[in-house]
């Protein structure tokens, strides 16, 4: 007779679903509000933004996208008393240990503000730095975080692979977009249609699952 003692599968937690009605985006970033919201769109959710609710952006502590992507979800959920769904996301270098990783937005600030450009440049400069031999496959990685006012939280996380391209070509899209192309295409994703982004995206991978999860 075989008896199994160890019973080692989870038992699945259902999934909350979200309800048609007001959601806040939880980002500052405007680039990504708007891809959210197109993302959204066929849903029958009503996207407000942390900004336009005077909502102030919260301190990113933690060393995970998750951990960022749930406290910044959290932070609007308990100041707007909604749902509110959080991005976290970064651009990470496979010759550069996975930089900037979760610390992306970081490499971009000046004292005036994020600057672009320069973070391009400083990941150009830091594989330069790595030599000839660098490989420049990187990825875009993204958690999506929904928290309702209870504090239930659900994470979902997406990815894109591609390459990195040197000099930034694109005027669309923002952030490291001019200088990421994906497998498979030729064109950077500033440079392409923001539909195509959304086909394909790091963003819209862990939409996705959010969908499948939450709204399915
Ligand atoms: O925290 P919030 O307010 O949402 O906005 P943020 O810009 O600070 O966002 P993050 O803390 O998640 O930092 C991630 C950075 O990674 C970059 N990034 C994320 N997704 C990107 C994308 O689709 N295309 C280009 N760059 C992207 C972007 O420049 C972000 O500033
Ligand atoms: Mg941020």
């Amino acid at each position: 007779m075989n008896i199994d003692l160890v019973d080692d599968e989870p038992t699945p937690v259902p999934h909350r679903k979200l309800q048609p009605g007001k959601l806040v985006i939880a980002s500052h970033n405007e680039g990504k509000v708007r891809e959210i919201r197109a993302l959204l769109e066929p849903y029958g959710i009503e996207p407000v933004s942390a900004a336009s609710l005077g909502i102030p952006e919260p301190e990113e502590t933690g060393t995970t996208f998750v951990a960022n992507a749930e406290l910044k979800a959290r932070f609007s959920a308990d100041l707007s008393g909604m749902v509110a769904l959080a991005d976290d996301s970064g651009l990470c270098v496979d010759a550069l240990g996975g930089d900037p990783g979760v610390y992306t937005a970081n490499w971009a600030e000046t004292p005036n503000g994020r600057d672009w450009q320069l973070a391009m440049r400083k990941v150009e400069d830091a594989l330069a730095a790595k030599g000839p031999e660098a490989g420049r496959d990187a990825h875009f990685v993204c958690v999506l975080s929904l928290c309702w006012p209870d504090g239930h939280v659900e994470s979902f996380e997406g990815r894109v692979d591609g390459t990195l391209t040197w000099p930034p070509r694109g005027a669309v899209g923002f952030g490291y977009d001019p200088v990421f192309v994906a497998n498979g295409m030729e064109q950077t994703f500033a440079e392409i249609d923001p539909a195509e982004k959304h086909a394909i995206s790091h963003r819209a991978d862990a939409f996705g699952k959010l969908v499948a999860a939450v709204l399915g």
